[in-house]
């Protein structure tokens, strides 16, 4: 433990007060240690602690849903997802269902549908209720539900990745067909990767997110689970597009996803080496039999390759902690906030952050403290390293279609065993970077090592997800070979 001083304490209490966080005299000291080791000073990382189950809200052995109708609410027979059964993660506005943000500090009812899940509705898919997340998104295990931790149906005693923990265990179960998840850093991916199925990250700003409650809008992405390609394929053509009610969606429209799956011609991959050097054996192992099975393909070549990492890894944290904390001083994270919430809504808003827990605040507080000790400074060079790492995917890009990388440099952990910044690397280090850069990323099962699901990403240009998408049939064609 790092020796701090009593000014250093008090600034970062009265930075706390001002947030309207509530941290123990601990989680002070613990989040000191990690504003120096993000600002790269004393190497001592702080712990976090796991949260109590307290019970779900529906029936539900993996606690994977929160909220469920008696019957899937349909709109449509006909359209292309007539049948498929969704669930939504409950920090994406279903009108007249409670939405929570897994946290028991922040429960309003909206009286609309987000855009997504309108356009799943209007797409003709039947919605079964909302999925469980780590509170408020934030958590790489879905150990940090207030609802609840997730069971991982195929690997009980190992965590269920989070946030989109409901969503992927609802999925891999077969609850349900497909889920809406959102990735911030990783909260698809990561619990795809842990759950054994598919996870989408489309292109950043490729659809809307009216409805959505942001994390950390320069990274925050809605996007599907399945448990194959083609109907997470599906599910993203459906949702994506522009909308008038986000003005930060883009008009920029790619491929369709759907075309994409039976298109031919050759595809040359570039499998990132620095994300596979810092795996665990058994992790890089499984990724590169597949890496190996693909190039054994008439129709795809891989080559490994080295990039420069520079500050990427740092930077990841940074950001989504620097921007969360500016979104609590703004007291909103909610798009459309203005005209569609009540004002009960906004009493709840304007106590909830009182109520975060330790887990957030522990990330959070670091990153707001190097904010305001360095005057925006440690946020302007995490943007900086984003530029840098943008500029070396570029030059991959101009050599290779698409980049390979594994989703978790670890199998999927135990319970309780991430409790430090080093294990949080080890699930989202290889995630964050491709969060950072906005490219569309999608996790597909790689297979099994020691019985337990190895998941690989796949990571297109921006607004080429049909790409990616082609390139996971491939991935999903091989496997197991
Ligand atoms: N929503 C996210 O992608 C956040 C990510 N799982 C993290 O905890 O860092």
């Amino acid at each position: 433990m790092a020796h701090h001083t009593s000014a250093e304490r008090d600034r970062l209490r009265t930075l706390t007060e001002r947030l309207g966080l509530s941290v123990s005299d601990e989680g002070i000291d613990a989040a000191l240690d990690t504003a120096d080791e993000l600002g790269s000073a004393v190497p001592e990382s702080a712990t976090v602690e796991r949260r109590e189950s307290v019970g779900s809200m529906a029936d539900d052995p993996n606690n994977a849903l929160l909220e469920a109708y008696d019957e899937p609410r349909v709109e449509t027979d006909e359209g292309p997802l007539s049948d498929v059964s969704v669930a939504v993660k409950d920090v994406i506005a279903v009108k007249n269902l409670s939405m929570t943000c897994g946290s028991k500090s922040f429960s309003v009812v909206p009286s609309y549908d987000a855009t997504v899940v309108e356009r799943l509705l209007d797409a003709g898919a039947s919605l079964v209720g909302k999925a469980n997340t780590d509170a408020f998104a934030f958590g790489p295990t879905g150990e940090f539900s207030e609802f609840g931790t997730v069971t991982n149906p195929v690997a009980s005693d190992r965590v269920p990745g989070g946030s989109s923990s409901g969503s992927a265990a609802a999925v891999s179960a077969g609850t349900v067909d497909a889920a809406l998840g959102t990735d911030t850093g990783g909260s698809v991916r990561i619990p795809a990767a842990c759950c054994g199925v598919v996870g989408v990250k489309p292109t950043h700003r490729s659809m809307s997110r009216y409805g959505f409650v942001d994390l950390s809008p320069t990274t925050d992405c809605i996007g599907p689970l399945a448990r194959d390609v083609e109907t997470a394929a599906r599910v993203l053509d459906a949702i994506r597009g522009p909308d008038v009610r986000d003005p930060s969606s883009s008009h920029v429209s790619g491929e369709s996803a759907t075309d994409a799956l039976d298109k031919d011609g050759d595809l040359t991959f570039a499998l990132l080496s620095p994300f596979v050097e810092r795996s665990s054996d058994s992790v890089a192992a499984t990724v590169c039999a597949v890496a190996d099975a693909l190039d054994a393909r008439e129709d795809a070549s891989v080559t490994a390759t080295d990039l420069e990492l520079g500050e990427i890894e740092t930077a990841y944290p940074l950001t989504i902690a620097t921007e969360f904390a500016w979104l609590l001083r703004q007291r909103g994270t909610i798009r459309g906030q203005g005209t569609q919430y009540t004002e009960e809504w906004r009493e709840t808003f304007e106590s909830f952050t009182n109520c975060l827990n330790e887990h957030i605040a522990l990330r959070v507080l670091p990153a707001a403290y190097l904010d305001e000790r360095t005057n925006g400074r440690s946020y302007v060079a995490a943007r900086e390293a984003v530029t840098e790492f943008r500029r070396e995917l570029h030059g991959l890009f101009a050599e290779f279609d698409l980049l390979l990388a594994p989703t978790l440099r670890v199998l999927p952990p135990k319970y309780g065993e991430i409790t430090a910044t080093e294990g949080m690397k080890n699930i989202s280090g290889n995630t964050g970077p491709f969060s950072l850069t906005g490219n569309p990323v999608i996790s597909v099962p790689a297979g099994e090592s020691n019985g337990l699901p190895v998941g690989m990403q796949v990571i297109g240009p921006h607004f080429n997800d049909a790409r990616a998408v082609r390139g996971a049939t491939l991935i999903e064609s091989v496997r197991d070979c």
